[in-house]
């Protein structure tokens, strides 16, 4: 009897127990979803990523996206995971990654040479929507390699899967360390190199090394090559297929474009089609987009072009030539005729070394046939 009392008393309190647990579990969950109304940070993360995606996007509409961007109008159940876990637009295909704007690493440097017009080759090319480069010299290759590749990413632009990021440095070209460095990165980078009239090339860089000097301190030009160096040195600044041989080296030829500095100072158009085509850009470059500047004396950006406006936080020129900048053109210094024919007779060999070994000639007003 005492003891079915107490089994009865028992079964009372578990029934009781179960009901207020069963009251309290609902009032908690209709706390936590009025919650999640008034506060989306609250939101379980499978919502909050999806809310996050969806500002992405918001925000890549409003930059204006570029090549690849989701379909604005794609309704949200369009969108499902591919197996790597991006993003799938099926109504376009296109994936998230394709679409986000983010540092991606270069598929194409311009890796020399030195005062052969690099800057302009490099800015020049950036106005095709396709292409991303950042401003500065990164050296990675030659100097900061071990900084580590999310480093070296880390300081491109923004760009989407479908555009080429293009980063310049000329020193690339004059050591095997960094070709080695280079192809251990991407064996698959595509490689631009521009050269120019040797002869030239030597004025350019006497201009260079004394830009900042005084008048009364800067040698003849002659004088400087003869007592600061031997010929050596003139070698080493006009000896182009020296270098190259060393990216043929480690480079299928298909992959590595040489231009001329004169035939993109005469006219870049021709000279920017020829690289677009090698980087597998879609045609975007046109006459319009460039005008010469008398007082500058080279090509400039036309400032009225609506692709400029894009480039100008991208580009080191000016706003309101489009020129590029004071270092870039200086006065070349005179040679006379008899040092002029010597360094033609030095030289003219190891052109014709260059154009064997690259398969074209240039035509170089020093070394006119
Ligand atoms: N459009 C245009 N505007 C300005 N400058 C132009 C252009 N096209 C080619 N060049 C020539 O580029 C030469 C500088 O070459 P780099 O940019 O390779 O020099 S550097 O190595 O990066 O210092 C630079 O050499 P200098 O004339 O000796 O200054 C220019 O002659």
């Amino acid at each position: 009897m005492l003891k079915s009392n107490h089994f009865k008393i028992f079964l009372v309190l578990a029934g009781v127990t179960l009901v207020v647990l069963l009251v309290l579990h609902e009032t908690l969950t209709f706390q936590r979803v009025t919650l999640m109304l008034r506060d989306p940070s609250k939101k379980p993360s499978r919502v909050r990523n999806q809310m996050k995606l969806k500002s992405a996007k918001e925000e890549e509409d409003a930059v204006g996206g570029g090549v690849g961007n989701l379909n604005s109008n794609s309704k949200s159940n369009s969108i499902s995971s591919d197996s790597e876990g991006n993003l799938v637009d099926s109504s376009t295909g296109k994936t998230e990654a394709d679409t986000e704007r983010r540092p991606r690493m270069p598929k194409a440097l311009i890796i020399g040479f030195s005062k052969c017009g690099t800057a302009a080759l490099r800015t020049f090319l950036t106005i095709h929507p396709g292409v991303v480069s950042p401003v500065l010299e990164l050296r990675y290759f030659t100097l900061y390699y071990d900084r580590g590749q999310e480093w070296y990413r880390n300081q491109m632009p923004p760009s989407t899967a479908n555009q080429v990021t293009i980063e310049k440095t000329p020193a690339y070209i004059m050591t095997n360390e960094s070709l080695d460095n280079i192809h251990e990165f991407n064996p698959k980078m595509k490689l631009i190199v521009i050269v120019r009239d040797p002869i030239v090339r030597l004025q350019s860089q006497f201009a260079h090394e004394f830009a900042h000097s005084d008048s009364d301190v800067i040698p003849p030009f002659r004088k400087w090559w003869n007592t600061k160096s031997d010929d050596k040195r003139i070698y080493h600044f006009t000896h182009y297929a020296r270098y190259i041989r060393w990216v043929y080296i480690r480079f299928p030829r298909s992959q590595v474009l040489v231009l001329s500095e004169d035939d993109l100072e005469k006219d870049p158009l021709p000279v920017l089609k020829e690289a677009e085509k090698f980087l597998g850009l879609p045609a975007a470059y046109s006459n319009d987009m460039f005008r010469f500047d008398a007082a500058k004396g080279f090509y400039c950006f036309n400032t009225r072009s609506n692709l400029f406006q894009r480039v100008r936080q991208l580009v080191k020129v000016s706003s309101e030539t489009g020129c590029l900048g004071q270092d870039k053109g200086r006065e070349h210094p005179p040679i006379e005729p008899d040092y002029l024919e010597h360094l033609r007779e030095i030289i003219r060999p190891l052109n014709e070394d260059l154009f064997q070994l690259i398969g074209k000639r240039f035509q170089w007003d020093n070394f006119k046939d």
